[in-house]
């Protein structure tokens, strides 16, 4: 018998996430039936989403959402086999048992050098909604100017980098100096720290008087108010996250956007990037062979133990990771 350890939401979040929310508990697992496999948790992902998501799809008591590359210990099921590896569905969990269904396995052409963790970040679901985010919302073209904020992130980090390969002046901001020397490495053109700057206004015309052809955006808020009028005409808006209201027990009233909209004709478009689930695989191709060529390069924010999870999810969402979030078991 294997003991798992799981992370369970003791109590709903009010504002930000506390250790206190959170419940550490053991479950016994049973022996496999026939097509079922065990796995251990070898790297798991703390990404905002789990913030609304947990309000709006859970119920305390549950185990934690989230994702994570395991590998499978034991298997009766012949589709997998022991010591392979796959990112899983499956919660903040030590291990579980699967039945195969919804574990997507490492593609084979996976280096030995590069972490198994990047599928979980610059690889996997961050790096695609990057790329999705970039090619099929904003439709960015060569020789326009892109904005990204949260920039040194798991999925701004890429935004930027993306934009540069396909011939983009590329703007970003991040809430940290370290950060904004991180963005300047990876080949941003224009890079401030949005909590520094005396005006957000200015630091926008600054970086690109002409204003901005795409601006992805993964944070809303006063930000988003202020950059949409840094747009330039026909201007399109990736609206992929709004991790500035996440932890708000009061939802922050925000200016209106519709005269920027009308008198720029621009275009916003939120997304998810399951939208694009059946694309899985040429996303994670291009994006593993940006990395190899290095022209896509990555950090990622490491906490070991399962025991730190909590730690790691809080500390994300406070802004103390640069680069992807990952929890090492
Ligand atoms: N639509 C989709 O399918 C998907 C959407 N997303 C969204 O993309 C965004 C980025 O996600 P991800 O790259 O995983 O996370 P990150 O790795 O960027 O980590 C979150 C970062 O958000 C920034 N942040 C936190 N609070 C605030 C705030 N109040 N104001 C401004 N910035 C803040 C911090 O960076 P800083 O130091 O810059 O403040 C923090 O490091 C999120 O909004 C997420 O929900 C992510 C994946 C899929
Ligand atoms: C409930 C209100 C939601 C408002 C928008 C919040 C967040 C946007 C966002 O961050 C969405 C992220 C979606 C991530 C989806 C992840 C899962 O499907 C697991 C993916 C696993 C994988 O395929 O690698």
């Amino acid at each position: 018998m294997v003991t798992a350890k799981v992370w369970v939401l003791k109590k709903h979040f009010e504002g930000f996430p506390k250790p206190s929310d959170f419940d550490l508990k053991k479950i016994e697992l049973p022996s496999l039936q026939n097509g079922e496999l065990l796995l251990e948790s070898v790297f798991l992902s703390v990404d905002p989403y789990m913030r609304p998501y947990s309000q709006r799809d859970m119920k305390e008591g549950d185990i934690m959402i989230g994702t994570q590359v395991a590998r499978i210990v034991e298997s009766k099921n012949p589709a997998f086999a022991v010591g392979a590896f796959v990112v899983a569905n499956s919660g903040w969990r030590s291990h579980f048992i699967s039945d195969g269904k919804g574990l997507h396995l490492l593609p084979s052409s996976w280096p030995e050098s590069l972490p198994k963790s990047l599928a979980l970040g610059t690889v996997g679901m961050p790096g695609l909604t990057a790329y999705f985010g970039l090619f099929e919302v904003c439709k960015m073209k060569p020789g326009e100017t892109v904005l990204v904020n949260a920039a040194a992130g798991a999925v701004g980090s890429v935004v930027g980098q993306l934009a540069k390969i396909g011939g983009c002046k590329v703007v970003g901001c991040a809430g940290s100096d370290d950060k904004v020397a991180y963005l300047k490495k990876l080949g941003f053109d224009e890079a401030f720290n949005y909590k520094t700057v005396t005006s957000l206004d200015e630091a926008l015309s600054k970086a690109s008087p002409d204003g901005y052809d795409c601006f992805f955006d993964n944070v809303g808020g006063e930000f988003s108010s202020v950059a949409i009028n840094h747009m330039k005409k026909h201007g399109r808006i990736a609206v992929c996250g709004a991790i500035s209201q996440y932890n708000d027990s009061v939802p922050q009233k925000g200016p209106y956007v519709q005269i920027p909209m009308i008198f720029k004709e621009l275009r916003m478009e939120g997304f998810i990037v399951t939208r694009w689930n059946n694309r899985r695989e040429e996303g994670q191709k291009a994006l593993l062979k940006w990395v190899l060529e290095g022209k896509v390069k990555f950090h990622e924010q490491v906490t070991e133990g399962f025991e730190n999870m909590p730690a790691a999810f809080i500390g994300m969402l406070r802004g103390e990771n640069l680069g992807k979030a990952i929890v090492k078991v």
